[in-house]
């Protein structure tokens, strides 16, 4: 296996830094509004989530295991027909790795707190989930006909992410 020989350091996650790529889905920043007889604070829209119209968006969840750092990275892949989100459901910390482009040169890394979820939009390039905590993560993405991946291998590159 080739040494790491360039390890990311991930930056905090903010939805101004994150705002190339999509947004961040977190309460933090956001205005609400009392809902449910004032049992409920609505933070509300709080990401764009997109399918093409051949699609549909649906929720599924993934029980990620732990990722020791530094994580070598292995991909880039996009998926050009619709948005994805990623949002912990205890509380999960985990590692996201975007690219502006297939250039493995504009490689970005960031971490969340825990408290902040993210959403992809359409054809940004990511690393698949990388969890710190293990545990579950809501995901909302496109489901439908088509191919809604591409990648891009990044084994062998030595390319690694750190906080
Ligand atoms: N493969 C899959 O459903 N998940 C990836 O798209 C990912 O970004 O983790
Ligand atoms: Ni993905």
């Amino acid at each position: 296996m080739s040494p790491l020989v360039d390890a990311l350091r991930a930056e905090a996650l903010t939805a101004a830094a994150f705002a190339p790529y999509g947004q961040v889905i977190e309460c933090a920043g956001h205005a609400s509004y009392a809902i449910n007889a004032g049992s409920s604070q609505r933070f509300s829209d709080l990401a764009q989530l997109e399918s093409d119209a051949a699609g549909r968006l649906a929720l599924s969840i993934f029980r990620a295991a732990a990722q020791a750092l530094p994580c070598r990275l292995h991909t880039l892949e996009r998926h050009p027909l619709g948005s994805q989100a990623f949002v912990p459901l205890a509380g999960q910390r985990f590692v996201v790795v975007v690219a502006e482009t297939a250039d493995p040169g504009t490689l970005r890394a960031f971490v969340s707190d825990g408290r902040q979820g993210v959403n992809f939009r359409p054809a940004t390039w990511h690393h698949p989930l990388l969890a710190i905590d293990a545990g579950e993560f809501l995901v909302a993405d496109r489901i439908g006909p088509g191919d809604n991946c591409e990648v891009i291998d990044l084994a062998g590159r030595g390319l690694s992410v750190r906080c």
